[in-house]
């Protein structure tokens, strides 16, 4: 039976994870309801059961077995288990030898994250925003001689930095399947860390992260503020930087405005390429929006939309990626549980609460330039200093809409104005509040704003 759930598993959770994961499971038995594996560490185990536990007992389930529940055992010395004899892992595919320490004990476990096999160059829209981010991804995973070491990716939430750092690990190990990549996020650096030092294990450790060839770090903010961890990253980093190895990192911001993150760690990180994913705009968004529909409709290619559906969405939600993938998911689902054509209504039925969401989601820079548009004006003397009244009305209106349209507080606002006090901002609300009562023009200015702001 586990030889079958095995081939299942590789097709679902895909090659790398296989290899990396499910290959060195040993199943020992099922007894009450509980199906027992031996796995060479506890890591391995607690991860396998919180990535791959529900996959590996939905497919026991259909291949007949009565299993509720899954345990992961590490064998005492002298039980057999194909995974800690690292002697017997079977050969790369090209027939490379592992390097050496690969070999030795928990060095041949390298605990990183599971890959996402969806998240690959070919799935990925490349729009202006994000090309450059793109293209040195590409050229870091050619391989080659390294160039450009550190890596480094920045921008907001759900751009798209996990996806092109696993869209690099997939091509690098395709290209040379003999390469150890590590991909993990510095939380799980930190808990490896904090685990090898409770265990005493430091040496493995070390060892470990010493030994890969590739080494990627995602959402490398996390460390900020953790001393000992920092300490550590900065020493795995420059063994690896010393013996030409590449590293990648990424994070939510530039290296240089991660706050409580050591300099000499900033410095570190900022002597390669450091590339930034821009916010998405209509075309990329549109972009995205027309490949996951493509990718969806080879499986169901009764799948119906109306024109003009995929341009309100990609119009309208301006989040992050992430948000326009949730809600054509939903869209899916509701198209296959009630059939027939995705028309702009249903969508905007289906969606309301994401286009709400999204609504309130305009940002200060964005008010900011539309007011100045509007009243033609220089962006940058409506955040400037100038008192005229020319530019200083506008800036108050500006200062208003941002009130009422985004979450930002007063003393947020006014730093996003030229550094001005809050006090001013509140006085600039209350300004426009008695204006847009006496002065018809203003009235006008703001609901003409705030209606192209809101759309
Ligand atoms: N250019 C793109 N083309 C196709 N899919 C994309 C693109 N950018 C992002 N995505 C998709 O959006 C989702 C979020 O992307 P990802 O997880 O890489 O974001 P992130 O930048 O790592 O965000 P976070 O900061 O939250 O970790 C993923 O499903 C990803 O496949």
């Amino acid at each position: 039976m586990w030889g079958q759930v095995r081939e299942r598993l590789e097709r679902s959770v895909g090659q790398n994870n296989y290899r990396n994961w499910i290959e060195p499971l040993e199943f020992n038995d099922l007894d009450g309801g509980v199906a027992t594996f031996l796995v060479p560490t506890n890591f391995m185990g607690n991860w396998v059961q919180r990535n791959f536990g529900e996959q590996i007992l939905q497919h026991m389930v259909n291949a007949g077995a009565r299993v509720s529940r899954l345990e992961f055992v590490v064998p005492r010395v002298g039980e057999t288990n194909r995974a800690a004899a690292a002697d017997e892992a079977p050969a790369p595919a090209n027939g490379n030898a592992r390097p050496a320490a690969a070999k030795s004990g928990a060095g041949d476990d390298l605990p990183g994250a599971p890959l996402d096999k969806r998240f690959t160059f070919d799935s990925f829209v490349v729009g202006k925003p994000n090309e450059l981010a793109h293209a040195a991804a590409r050229r870091v995973a050619e391989g080659g001689p390294v160039t450009f070491n550190p890596l480094f990716l920045y921008g907001g939430v759900g751009l798209g930095k996990t996806h092109l750092m696993h869209a690099i690990a997939h091509e690098m190990t395709e290209r040379q399947p003999q390469l150890r990549v590590l991909y993990l996020s510095a939380e799980q650096f930190m808990y490896r860390f904090v685990q090898a030092l409770r265990d005493k294990q430091m040496m493995d450790f070390k060892h470990m992260f010493r030994s890969v060839d590739v080494l990627m770090v995602d959402d490398v903010q996390f460390i900020a503020g953790k001393d000992s961890t920092q300490e550590e990253f900065f020493h795995t980093f420059n063994a690896l930087i010393d013996q030409n190895k590449q590293i990648i990192i990424s994070a939510d911001r530039a290296p240089g405005e991660i706050k409580d993150l050591e300099e000499r760690i900033k410095s570190r990180l900022q002597c390669g390429l450091v590339v930034d994913l821009h916010p998405t705009d209509y075309e990329l968004r549109l972009g995205v929006l027309q490949s996951k529909v493509a990718a969806y409709r080879e499986t169901y290619p009764d799948l119906s939309i109306a024109d003009g559906v995929l341009e309100f969405l990609a119009h309208r939600i301006t989040t992050n990626v992430r948000v326009l993938e949730g809600a054509l998911m939903r869209l899916f689902a509701f198209a296959s549980l009630v059939g027939g054509e995705i028309t702009l209504d249903r969508a905007q039925e289906c969606l309301t609460d994401v286009l709400r969401a999204s609504d309130r989601k305009v940002t200060v820079e964005e008010i900011q330039r539309k007011v100045a548009e509007h009243y033609g004006i220089r962006l940058s003397d409506l955040i400037g200093p100038k008192r005229l009244r020319s530019i200083a009305r506008p800036r108050q209106v500006a200062m208003k809409l941002s009130k009422d349209l985004t979450t930002r507080s007063y003393p947020d606002i006014g730093r996003r104005f030229g550094g001005r006090d809050h006090s001013t901002v509140m006085h600039a609300v209350k300004r426009v509040e008695e204006l847009v009562s006496t002065d018809h023009q203003i009235a006008e200015d703001v609901d003409l704003l705030r209606k192209a702001l809101e759309h």
